[in-house]
């Protein structure tokens, strides 16, 4: 009974968050919304050593923030989300290091697969991205075992790249369409049928035609299951790509605000929405609108927002003046 009464205001300031939320994000789908979000989770370990906690808290605080992030984006329809949840140049790390970043990533994917995970409640299909061979067989036994748990949800798609480097994807869809175009040519050759159903001269003719083409390799990368990004979040205000998602970016937004991974949070998530819709024609090629809509859905945001932290602050210390004092500093 205590108990139920102590989380009383707790819930009743969540709801009031989630209401807040709802209404930022109906005044932000004014403008054109984006269809993929990627995320490089950067700072975890200066996290950590920054406020001098133990090694590997860094990517448990900062899995909390990922989890917050998912919430806000299926909040907000965005159908596809993809983090960098481990590079290759990773595995370059103290032994000890990676062992204990793979079993959170263990402990976190077995999380997922629980009917009550953020991915169930929300209906999204989890994809594994990268060279999962190099994973260690626990690990790719639990992140096989993900997508197939959640390979009936529908609603959204998260893709986790583990293992993952754009280099290594884009040479696998090469290896892998070169290959595929061998075997076609060998079944011919085994016919005898000729080339002329495949358009090509054979192995080793110059007939002007390339063996392979732009959508042989597209259809065997690994990313295939989702657009292009159009937003790439990357914190700790670093604006390298660091080899992700290289050949899927070249009409993103890079938005790298000045936090480490776990101190993410929701205004970081709308300035990054903000900054695609200001940003919009130019990245998408379409002629310019006009920015008054944009300018009401800031003024509306920033209104609401205003308003309803100084009814707050009201309510918890009796008097908005102090409130309206430090409103500059805070803005
Ligand atoms: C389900 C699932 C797989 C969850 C992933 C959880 C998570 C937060 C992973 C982060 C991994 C990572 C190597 C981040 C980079 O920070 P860093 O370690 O490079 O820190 P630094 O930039 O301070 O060196």
């Amino acid at each position: 009974m205590e108990k139920r009464k102590g989380n009383q205001p707790t819930q009743l300031l969540e709801g009031l968050c989630s209401f807040l939320r709802a209404y930022i994000f109906s005044v932000l789908s004014i403008g054109p919304m984006p269809r993929h979000i990627a995320f490089i989770m950067d700072g975890n370990r200066r996290y950590a050593k920054n406020r001098n906690l133990e090694d590997g808290t860094g990517h448990r605080v900062g899995y909390l923030a990922l989890t917050n992030m998912l919430r806000y984006c299926y909040e907000l329809n965005v159908k596809y989300v993809t983090i960098y949840a481990f590079s290759i140049d990773n595995f370059k790390r103290r032994p000890e290091e990676v062992q204990s970043t793979m079993n959170l990533m263990q402990e976190k994917i077995e999380g997922l697969i629980q009917k009550d995970s953020i991915v169930n409640k929300h209906g999204v299909r989890v994809y594994f991205i990268g060279n999962l061979k190099l994973l260690n067989n626990s690990v790719k036994i639990s992140a096989e075992r993900a997508m197939k748990a959640t390979a009936h949800n529908s609603k959204a798609v998260l893709s986790i790249c583990m293992a993952y480097t754009s280099t290594d994807e884009i040479m696998h869809a090469i290896e892998k369409s070169c290959k595929e175009k061998q075997d076609e040519f060998r079944i011919l050759d085994m016919s005898g049928a000729g080339y002329g159903l495949i358009g090509l001269g054979g192995i080793g003719t110059d007939n002007g035609k390339s063996l392979i083409n732009l959508k042989d390799v597209e259809e065997h990368m690994y990313m295939k299951v989702a657009p292009d990004p159009d937003i790439i979040i990357r914190t700790s205000g670093e604006t390298r790509l660091s080899n992700f998602l290289l050949w899927q970016s070249s009409s993103s937004l890079l938005y790298s605000p000045r936090i480490l991974w776990p101190e993410i949070g929701f205004w970081h998530l709308v300035r990054a929405i903000l900054e695609f819709q200001r940003n919009f024609a130019y990245l998408k090629k379409k002629p310019k609108q006009s920015l008054v809509g944009l300018l009401v859905v800031n003024l509306l945001i920033s209104g609401f927002v205003l308003v309803l932290c100084f009814l707050l602050y009201r309510c918890m210390h009796g008097s908005g003046l102090i409130f309206l004092v430090s409103l500059p500093l805070m803005w």
